[in-house]
């Protein structure tokens, strides 16, 4: 069974907030993802606001309900007060809660299922309880026992967090390690009737081998390495079409 990709679109949020314009458009390259066949977007709201805005929730919310109805939306984060807020808001098909410090540059870690249990517990009720998905950020450590933990807060799904093996792509034979703690920690998740997802700092280079130690994930979520591929892979047309507005014949 493949896996969904849902398509993040913090990093083209990033790089509008860079100036007071509205483009690069984080609707239009969510449709452009959804037309191209992607299963849904993720957004990971930071409490700064530094890449995602509030503003941008309901906006493709009404992206999927208007045009595409069968396609899922993805709210990750730390569950504040104000996020929970946001997500009741924007009734995402799917939260992700991730452990984050507001000042975390990126998510680096997984949560501590056994000393968040009351916690986590509280927070996926009330989610669930709205007809949320519920899915929790874990580390890929191979640990079985943080598996049994996780289930027993009531969340659906881990994603398991591949920072480090994304980190491996200049030595395959660290690579071959990760993959194999991943792995191992699908295996548990899957063996307590969670299922998988997937994230951070997967590229079309790294995908392949995931996928065949982890076949049965349900959905990946990617975001930089897709945004950098699709600048370099979007570059020689946009040139062209720049020259053609400077006058050039092209
Ligand atoms: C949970 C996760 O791995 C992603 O949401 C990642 O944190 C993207 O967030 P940034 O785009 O802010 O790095
Ligand atoms: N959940 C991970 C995600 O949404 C995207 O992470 P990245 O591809 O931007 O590292």
């Amino acid at each position: 069974m493949p896996a969904k990709l849902s398509v993040n679109l913090n990093a083209i949020a990033m790089l509008r907030n860079r100036r007071e314009l509205p483009w690069p458009d984080v609707a239009q390259f969510g449709r452009i993802a959804l037309e191209a066949g992607a299963s849904g977007l993720t957004v990971h709201p930071r409490p700064d606001q530094r890449h995602i805005r509030f503003t941008d929730l309901p906006v493709l919310r009404a992206l999927i309900d208007d045009s595409f109805p069968q396609a899922e939306f993805n709210i990750e984060g730390y569950p504040t007060e104000e996020f929970l807020q946001l997500c009741e808001a924007a009734e995402p098909e799917q939260v992700t809660l991730v452990p984050d410090d507001p000042t975390q540059a990126t998510s680096d870690h997984g949560w501590d299922f056994a000393g968040n249990r009351s916690f986590l517990t509280d927070v996926v009720s009330r989610l669930k309880a709205k007809g949320m998905r519920v899915s929790l950020f874990a580390d890929g450590d191979g640990n079985a026992e943080a598996m049994h933990a996780a289930r027993e807060t009531g969340a659906d799904r881990v994603e398991l967090y591949t920072g480090p093996y994304g980190g491996c792509y200049d030595d395959p034979e660290r690579a071959k390690v990760e993959i194999d703690r991943l792995g191992r920690t699908a295996d548990a998740a899957f063996a307590v009737g969670l299922a998988v997802n997937a994230g951070h700092d997967l590229t079309v280079a790294n995908l392949p081998a995931l996928m065949k130690r982890i076949p049965n994930l349900a959905e990946v979520s990617i975001g930089h390495g897709l945004t950098a591929d699709a600048l370099e892979f979007g570059m020689a047309e946009t040139v062209r079409r720049f020259r053609r507005a400077c006058g050039q014949a092209v």
